[in-house]
């Protein structure tokens, strides 16, 4: 690729100051009580609506918009940024797993060909979050990939899994754990030596991302692959229901559990010569444990034991560390990103987050890929996130922070776009709790009206927006809308949901003509891109998603 010359826009300015604002988890709903963003007071984010449709206006953020196999997925921030830092819709993850699986090809292909010798004398292990969530796994591809592998040979299969409660329900893991036992019965029918061998809840065990806190992975390690935990049981099953009687235990945080024979004996730690695959399609919470079960050199906490095996990613998980190296489906060649296209025309960049989104305004918006395309234009500044709590607890997390590290980038004048994602509405949405989310959507706001006074000193433009819903929308409902009740109660919703996001534009360097088009009312995150790269000047790549502005003469 040897052509990065963007054209300049026929009316639009270069070298503006571009705020660029992600809010994480904040979509479109009615007034409601479960609607926190609502409830909440959002002043800088209600005054921008009074702009309709002219500079407000939604966007879609789940289902095909992003790349996802069906109307009935929900958006989430991988899919999300990837659409909104790439200007087009890829297929993504959960879609070519699907396909790949029905086809076939999956078997066919080099990475299950490459752990499939273990299946002769060893185990092949699988990893993941066991639910029906979409947005990092789903249980009906590993419900195929265990029918795959044991029909090409897999004669001893141990599942290693993590209860999800975050994309999901709380308290569906016992329902999950129970189907994917019926499934191994069914297996073990056949000759199939196959068990669950280890457990615990995924924000607790495994699942951390961007290095937040290693000690998760930790916990994890130990379980999966020392076969060692602080619980015992005999059957996953009961493994779940008991730790969920303990006070305040929820599925994302039960502790880590190996299931042990009649003798006390773990039945699946993982030695010499075993497979594994880690079935998440999704990169950002798999990343950590592929470097642990890859890397010969490894110094982020003591393995004990470092075993020989074949591993294989579902998907590979970073494009720029080709890690894993060895992985079942192809990844989506997200190319050609915005960011890249910035740099080549000497637009300059900083982004930032805290931690645990660090990586969704780098990573994922680079279309998973790790680290700058020229750091001479660019520069990502990471604020540690609190580790070890939920974010329930400190629900303006790091707002403030985030918001005067890009204040001082935006006065600095030394950045064209100045890039953030406030991650409140949506980590302390996955919490379910209400009150708290309630606290983080003021916060969110706060930081923004922070960025947008920025832009206004130093004459700029912003574009506010969102990755999917979350805190507008707390409650499981029915087909009309209303909550659902279980046992007279409502049922908190810790996930996201399938709601709109809004966009907003403005700032004194945008010109008075400069309004949304009216003829994409089914715009999505993919049409974001284009809009601020005309922002900058340029008109966007010709098979970019087209802008969503225009600018008008009257
Ligand atoms: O990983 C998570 O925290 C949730 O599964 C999805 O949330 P995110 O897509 O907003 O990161
Ligand atoms: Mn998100
Ligand atoms: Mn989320």
């Amino acid at each position: 690729m040897d052509n990065w010359k963007l054209k300049e826009h026929p009316q639009l300015s270069r070298n503006n100051i571009v705020a660029v604002v992600v809010l994480d988890g904040w979509g479109e709903f009615k007034p409601d009580k479960y609607n926190c963003i609502h409830v909440a007071d959002t002043p800088t984010m209600d005054s921008f609506k009074k702009s309709a449709p002219g500079r407000w206006r939604l966007l879609r953020a789940h289902g095909s918009a992003v790349g996802l196999p069906t109307e009935d997925d929900m958006g989430n921030s991988e899919v999300g940024h990837n659409a909104l830092g790439a200007g087009r819709i890829f297929a993504q993850g959960a879609k070519l797993v699907d396909l790949a699986l029905a086809s076939g090809k999956i078997y066919q292909d080099e990475g299950f060909n490459y752990i499939k010798p273990s299946f002769e004398t060893g185990t092949l292990h699988l990893i993941g979050l066991l639910s029906d969530g979409g947005v990092h796994s789903r249980l009906d591809q590993l419900q195929l990939l265990l029918k795959g592998a044991s029909e090409r040979g897999a004669k001893r299969i141990r599942l290693h899994i993590l209860t999800d409660g975050r994309d999901v329900l709380d308290g569906s893991s016992v329902g999950f754990v129970e189907t994917i036992e019926k499934d191994l019965a069914e297996l073990r029918g056949k000759g199939v030596d196959a068990q669950i061998a280890s457990g615990g809840g995924r924000m607790y065990v495994t699942m951390d991302r961007y290095e937040n806190d290693w000690d998760v992975v930790k916990r994890g390690w130990d379980a999966q692959v020392l076969g060692e935990a602080p619980h015992k049981f005999k059957s996953a099953v009961e493994a779940v229901k008991k730790l969920r009687e303990q006070p305040n235990a929820n599925d994302q945080y039960l502790p880590p559990f190996v299931i042990v024979d009649e003798n006390g004996k773990a039945v699946g730690p993982i030695v010499d010569g075993d497979a594994v695959v880690t079935f998440n399609f999704r990169a950002d919470r798999m990343v950590m444990l592929a470097k642990a079960l890859e890397y010969e050199d490894f110094d982020k906490f003591d393995r004990v034991r470092f075993p020989k095996i074949r591993y294989a990613g579902m998907l590979q998980y970073d494009g720029e560390l080709k890690l894993p190296s060895h992985y079942l489906v192809s990844p989506p060649e997200i190319d050609r990103t915005s960011g890249e296209y910035l740099v080549h025309n000497g637009v300059r960049t900083f982004a930032c987050s805290e931690t645990v989104k660090f990586g969704h305004v780098t990573f994922f918006w680079n279309g998973n890929r790790s680290g700058y395309f020229d750091s001479n234009l660019e520069e990502y500044v990471e604020i540690p996130s609190d580790s070890g709590i939920t974010f329930n607890v400190q629900p303006k997390m790091k707002a403030l922070e985030i918001a005067e590290r890009a204040k001082k980038a935006i006065l600095s004048r030394r950045f064209h776009q100045v890039r953030v994602n406030l991650p409140n509405s949506d980590m302390v949405g996955h919490t379910g709790d209400i009150e708290a989310t309630v606290v983080a959507c003021k916060a969110a706001d706060e930081a923004v009206k922070i960025i947008i006074d920025a832009i206004e000193k130093v004459g700029g433009i912003y574009l506010v927006t969102a990755d999917h819903g979350n805190a507008e929308d707390m409650v499981k409902r029915n087909k009309s809308g209303e909550p659902l009740l279980k046992d007279g109660n409502i049922q908190v919703l810790t996930s996201h949901t399938l709601k709109p996001v809004p966009i907003a534009i403005g700032g004194p360097g945008l010109p008075d003509d400069v309004k949304f088009r009216t003829d994409l009312p089914n715009g999505g995150l993919a049409n974001v891109a284009a809009t601020f790269i005309n922002l900058h000047g340029y008109e966007a790549p010709s098979d970019y998603e087209p802008s969503l502005i225009e600018v008008t003469d009257d």
